[in-house]
């Protein structure tokens, strides 16, 4: 376990609302030890978008719950996760409700998951409110508000409906603005807007952008889509297998990355600009780190891996605007 809690308010009012450092995460599985994360550390700045990218099964998700305190069963977990100075690894479970009445809040895929179908609108958005000690007239008057400030038509009437008698679209945006109505410190979105149309998708992703620098909250945008990471985000760290692969400014990572993985997501990916013409898929199939050869994880799919790629896992190191855990950076657009 690492450190405890910082209780001095100094203290807590200076921390960044999330430090992963060197967190990894190993389950058992039949009798067999399997891991999930090798050595993950990011960090979430106040009023900062970071963009989690990568494909399925890099650990994005079991990364971000991680913030929640939200660890898999029987999991051996080294590292620290520090949340708004708070360490989770090892908090209590009243720390933990704590954490997450106060703290940190979650939006998931799917925003039914996050609602009770069989409770009014009026109690999910209220609730978190009500724990935090505000009266019930006061958390009616906020939460017809952030109906409101999210587009829903009769708020006060909508108070009364049930979640099914909202469009996905719309459940979404109630989501988000319940999910920020606490004040957390730390928004995990966990591919918040996969699911959404284009059209809605965009909308969705404005409002989230907006309430978030109203708020000045961080937020840790987990997402496969590195495009729509890049134009949302601040920051981006990519996973790949289990670990990070590269991290930088979202504009630099996505003008130039430097490992072959980031430029093989980045050519794989339809563009609206019409800057690319061609989808250049990455071949294979994504892996999780159970599965990971020696040395670099990517090199099976990787175009210019050379056999000193099989020697050792490499670390990440600076490499023109970002920071890259390959041995050759930036040689993909030679290869
Ligand atoms: N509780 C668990 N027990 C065993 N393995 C798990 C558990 N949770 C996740 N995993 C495995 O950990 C790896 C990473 O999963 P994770 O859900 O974090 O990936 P991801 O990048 O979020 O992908 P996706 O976009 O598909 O959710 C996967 O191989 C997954 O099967």
């Amino acid at each position: 376990m690492m450190s405890t809690a910082t209780n001095s308010s100094a203290a807590a009012a200076a921390a960044a609302p999330l430090e992963i450092s060197g967190l990894s995460i190993t389950v058992q599985v039949d009798g067999e030890s399997r891991p999930l994360l090798d050595k993950v550390s990011l960090s979430v700045a106040k009023g900062e978008i970071v963009g989690l990218v990568g494909e399925s099964g890099s650990g994005k998700s079991v990364t971000s719950r991680s913030a929640l305190g939200l660890f898999p069963g029987h999991a051996i977990t080294t590292g620290s996760v520090v949340v708004d100075g708070v360490e989770v690894i090892g908090a209590s479970a009243a720390q933990l409700l704590e954490l997450r009445r106060t703290r940190a809040s979650m939006i998931f895929q799917d925003p039914r998951s996050s609602v009770n179908p069989v409770r009014r609108l009026g109690d999910f958005l209220t609730e978190g409110l009500r724990a935090r000690g505000v009266g019930r007239a006061e958390a009616n008057r906020t939460a017809i508000g952030l109906l409101e400030e999210v587009g829903i038509r009769d708020p006060a009437r909508a108070m009364r409906r049930f979640p099914h008698e909202f469009s996905g679209g719309m459940l979404q945006r109630i989501v988000i603005a319940g999910a920020l109505s606490i004040g957390p410190r730390l928004v995990l979105a966990d591919e918040a807007t996969t699911a959404l149309d284009v059209t809605t998708q965009a909308e969705v992703v404005a409002l989230l952008k907006r309430l978030q620098a109203e708020s000045g909250t961080g937020m840790l945008f987990v997402t496969h889509d590195l495009e729509l990471a890049a134009a949302l985000c601040d920051r981006i760290v990519v996973m790949y297998a289990g670990r990070v692969v590269e991290t930088g400014a979202a504009s630099a990572i996505f003008a130039e990355p430097q490992h072959p993985y980031t430029v093989g997501l980045l050519g794989s990916n339809p563009r609206l600009t019409g800057e690319r013409a061609t989808l250049t898929p990455i071949v294979g199939r994504p892996l999780a780190l159970a599965e990971a050869p020696a040395g670099c994880a990517f090199r099976d799919r990787c175009p210019i891996a050379v056999p000193a790629c099989a020697t050792e896992v490499p670390a990440l190191r600076p490499s023109r605007a970002t920071e890259v855990a390959c041995i050759m950076p930036g040689d993909e657009k030679a290869a």
